[in-house]
């Protein structure tokens, strides 16, 4: 039966992993005999998935001695085998042949070669493969008369020596050995081992491919039986060679030898399995072309035929050589067609080309080389045939289903699969936790470039509603050398200069440290700024005056003709609120000393004005309001008590304010400032407890206004203070009720009297703008003082002053986040509202019960009311002082788990500028 005849054929690719010695085959046929016996130590894998060993066909050329006839004729013998894998043409070569001179295969055999050193270096690996259940084939290819079918009877005769010796050593398998021979002449098939000489036909069976029907196909009884029928082959042959009057030669014969092989222990078990394989003996006819054969008759039909089989044989092995892509034409001749399994495939391959050294003869030496060439680039992938028993078969596969349920159920047992879905979740986090990072790092640097862009821009928008005001005013009042140069003081020292400078009338170039802007007096509150832009000096002001000015050190000897006006940037309207303060305080008779003076009273009276101002200063859009403007330039309010030798200068609308009162030798002693601040943080907080807002409305902030007011003027009279040191003009700041302060706060009582107002500043804004109540717990616990802290504090109030602003002037919903999310007061209050009752639900689980019955007892809550987690998430925040504020965000931070963690994270906070979205804050609180 031929090996494509096989009913189920599966491989044990992993068995193929030796060059085909016997003892590996051997070590395979053990592995076979544990595989049969149900052991899953090899996987079964289909013959067709190629799972087997590939390696390239063996190739050998023999070169058979001058015979009688050449030696006659004095044909020289023109090759010579240099050593055992190289050929050479001994003539020399014309100049520009194509042929080479040296040809190199796997093995050359020189004349005095026997056959048995053929088989046994260049057949008997490959040959003997069958026993393994390698599927394998010995060609002989050649001229005729090279000694194709003396070097191949040689060959079978030895490799059936062989396989019936490895028999007798593998007394614990048994095997079948069967027969078949067949005859490929004038492309019919005849059976050698048949009388009958009709051609037989060949079969195209889906699952085993070729089939020759009605081959006969003999069981050998042992290797006697075998050398019978072999004699049988060659009578066949014989006679076809005596009726055809020697032209054996043109046919192609095919020897086939079918072995199989079980364990004797395994065998008629179930499980028993059964090794398969065949290997083939090809005496193939004569590659000369037909011309050089005969012209006529029979002689040149089967010159056809065979030019027909040999050059689809030699086109399958040339495109072979080149790879198994594309189209290979088994089927354009019988021979092919029936050794398709064998070249190129499941097999392994031995080719023998035989050829005469005789010059006559070189050219088809020289086609056989060239064969020979093509052959040993193909690529073959032989395979361990294995048929198994049906029933063998049936329980594998039981076996396997079995198993791949136990998975389904199982999920776990397959571990590797698990792991590799969590690294993957987690590369996702990481890629996640990456973008978020850079996100946070682009907004922070955008808050940082928009800080400084609104910095520029407020100071252009001073200057500018600087020289407006100036301009709309009658009174024109003559300055001094230097004016027009705004600087802007932050309160934490660090200073900003609005320069607006007129070099012209500078009198005192190169000291720009020292320019000071005289403030106008009272009567002199109209008249303008009489300055004209000079970016260059600007410039350098900006950049050189700065730290002059925030350290005090701008005082010149020429004082009383240098003018500065000192502002905070941060909020420029504020010192407007100040005088409006003190304005009303004037009229109201409100300042009753000097000290008190020094305390910006908050006054309802104020409110309106300072929240009025305050909006066109917060409101960083520079739009200008004509009327607020024209408000300012007409009130009586703005008159400021003259100095003889000071100037004070409101600067109208423009949200700066230029406050400077002579008041020599009053500047307050250290204790009189603490205890001037401590006066006002008292006051702050008395009014701010007053004013305790519900998160629906928008109060406090007027609360705000006016308390950023005072503040202001503090820092405001830093610079008055340096300026009046100067002047001597006591007076002036006393009849504006004024207390001149410094800028740099110097002690450390002053430094935290100054945060804690700022403090309630910002509790003020959280309340109006409805900050998220995490928001507020994390920024108030984060920053507790310190001297940078100042900065985010600023950049926070600035934010929420913006934030204020647009809610009080009914353009909620008309923010807009980074990300397009929109930002409106009714989201922040539903926001708001969420956020408690998240705060109640956390508190559940988050606080002990003892924790929880401590805070009822502290914020008055009745321990037996059904409420009470409710009620004190509705406390929280609810009230604007420091100590409530500090309860309310160590319960926030406990609750969602929020532990300072330094700079980085004050960072995140403090330059936030824009509004989160909501799910952005939830998402940042650990609410989601
Ligand atoms: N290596 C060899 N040593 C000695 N004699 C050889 C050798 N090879 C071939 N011969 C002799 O050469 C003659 C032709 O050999 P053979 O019949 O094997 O050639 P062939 O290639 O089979 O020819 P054809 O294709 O016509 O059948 C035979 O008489 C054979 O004995």
């Amino acid at each position: 039966m031929f090996l494509s005849e096989v009913g189920v054929m599966w491989s044990f690719a992993s068995l193929c992993d030796s060059d085909g010695d016997l003892q590996r085959h051997s070590n395979a046929q053990k592995k076979m005999g544990t595989m049969a016996d149900g052991v899953e130590l090899v996987r079964l894998e289909k013959a067709e998935d190629g799972g087997g060993k590939e390696e390239r066909i063996l190739v050998s050329v023999r070169v058979r001695p001058l015979n009688v006839k050449e030696i006659e004729k004095n044909d020289p013998g023109d090759w010579e085998c240099i050593n055992s894998t190289t050929i050479i043409y001994k003539q020399s070569l014309p100049e520009r042949s194509v042929y080479p001179a040296a040809y190199t295969f796997d093995r050359v055999f020189g004349s005095k070669s026997g056959t048995r050193n053929v088989y046994d270096e260049g057949a008997k690996e490959v040959s003997l493969s069958v026993v393994s259940g390698i599927n394998a084939s010995i060609f002989a290819y050649g001229q005729t008369s090279s000694g194709k079918t003396y070097t191949m009877s040689g060959i079978t005769e030895y490799a059936i020596e062989d396989i019936y010796e490895y028999i007798k050593r593998h007394e614990e398998r048994t095997f079948v050995l069967k027969f078949s021979a067949m005859e490929i002449y004038n492309e019919a098939v005849r059976d050698l081992l048949s009388t009958d000489s009709t051609p037989l036909r060949l079969l195209d069976d889906p699952e085993r491919g070729t089939v020759v029907d009605k081959l006969t196909e003999e069981t050998l009884r042992d290797k006697s039986h075998l050398k019978e029928l072999l004699a049988i082959c060659a009578a066949q042959r014989q006679v076809g060679e005596t009726a055809l009057n020697e032209l054996s030669s043109r046919s192609h014969q095919i020897l086939r030898l079918t072995i199989e092989s079980t364990a004797k222990e395994f065998m008629g078990r179930e499980s028993s399995s059964t090794l398969f394989a065949a290997v083939n003996f090809v005496d193939l006819a004569g590659s000369e072309r037909a011309s050089q054969v005969s012209s006529a008759g029979n002689r040149l039909k089967e010159g056809c035929h065979i030019n027909r089989s040999l050059l689809t044989l030699g086109t399958v092995i040339r495109k072979l050589s080149k790879g198994r892509t594309g189209h290979i034409p088994y089927r354009d001749s019988k021979l092919t067609r029936i050794l398709q399994p064998f070249l190129g495939g499941n097999a392994r391959t031995a080719i023998i080309c035989t050829m005469s050294p005789a010059r006559s003869h070189i050219e088809q030496s020289r086609n056989t080389l060239l064969f020979a060439s093509c052959a040993k680039q193909v690529v073959t992938n032989a395979q361990v045939n294995v048929v198994m028993s049906d029933k063998a078969l049936v329980k594998h596969l039981q076996r396997e289903l079995a198993r791949m349920e136990n998975e389904l159920k199982h999920p776990g047992i397959s571990t590797c699969t698990q792991h590799s879905e969590v690294l993957r979740e987690r590369d996702a986090q990481i890629k996640k936790m990456e973008r978020e990072m850079k996100e946070l790092m682009q907004q922070r640097d955008l808050a940082q470039s928009r800080l400084d862009d609104l910095l520029r821009v407020v100071a252009e928008d001073q200057v500018s509603r600087h020289w407006e005001v100036s301009s709309q005013s009658s009174v024109s009042h003559p300055r001094s050398e230097c004016e027009d140069a705004l600087s802007v003081c932050g309160m934490s020292g660090i200073v900003y200069q609005i320069p607006d400078f007129n070099p012209s009338r500078f009198e005192a170039p190169g000291e720009l440290s020292k320019y000071n802007y005289q403030l106008e007096p009272s009567d002199k509150l109209n008249s303008p700024w009489r300055s004209t832009n000079s970016p260059n000096l600007n410039e350098q002001i900006m950049h050189h005056g700065i730290r002059e000015i925030a350290e005090g050190t701008y005082e010149d000897s020429e004082d009383h003709c240098k003018e500065v006006q000192c502002i905070e940037v941060h909020a420029v309207s504020t010192s407007r609120w100040n005088e409006f303060d003190q304005l009303n305080d004037q009229s109201n008779g409100l300042l009753q000393d000097t000290d008190e003076r020094k305390l910006m009273r908050f006054t309802p009276k104020s409110v309106g004005n300072a929240a009025h101002l305050r909006h066109q200063s917060v409101n960083f859009e520079t739009s200008k309001s004509e009327n607020s403007q024209q408000d300012l330039m007409n009130s009586e309010d703005m008159a400021l008590t003259k100095s003889n030798s000071c100037k004070a200068s409101l600067e109208n609308n423009s949200g700066f304010s230029s406050l400077n009162y002579d008041e020599k030798n009053t500047t307050p002693s250290v204790e009189e400032l603490d205890s001037s601040y401590m006066a006002k943080t008292e006051d702050i907080k008395t009014v701010h407890k007053e004013t305790d807002s519900d998160e629906s409305t928008l109060l406090g902030i007027d609360d705000v206004a006016d308390n950023h007011c005072q503040k202001q003027l503090s820092s405001d009279e830093v610079t008055q203070q340096t300026q009046l040191e100067s002047d001597g003009a006591v007076e002036k700041q006393k009849d504006a009720g004024i207390a001149a302060m410094p800028c740099s706060l110097e002690s450390p009582l002053q430094g935290h009297l100054e945060f804690e107002r700022k403090q309630l500043e910002l509790i003020q804004l959280w309340q109006a703008c409805h900050v998220p109540l995490a928001h507020r717990s994390c920024f108030f616990l984060l920053f507790k003082g310190d001297p940078a802290d100042s900065f985010y504090m600023e950049v926070e109030f600035r934010r929420l002053s913006f934030l204020r602003n647009t809610f009080t002037h009914g353009n909620a919903g008309d923010i807009v986040a980074e990300d397009g999310h929109r930002f409106s007061l009714s989201s922040s209050l539903r926001y708001l509202r969420w956020e408690r009752e998240m705060l109640w639900k956390q508190m559940e689980k988050i606080l002990s019960p003892e924790e929880r019955e401590m805070l009822y007892a502290k914020w008055g809550i009745n321990l037996n009311s059904k409420q009470r987690k409710m009620q004190l998430a509705q406390r929280l925040w609810t009230q604007t002082d420091i100590d409530h504020a500090k309860e309310s965000a160590l319960v926030v931070a406990k609750v969602i788990g929020f532990v300072p963690q330094g700079e980085a994270m004050k960072e995140m906070f403090g330059l936030c500028f824009t509004p989160q979205p909501i799910h952005m804050q939830k998402r940042a609180f650990g609410w989601l």
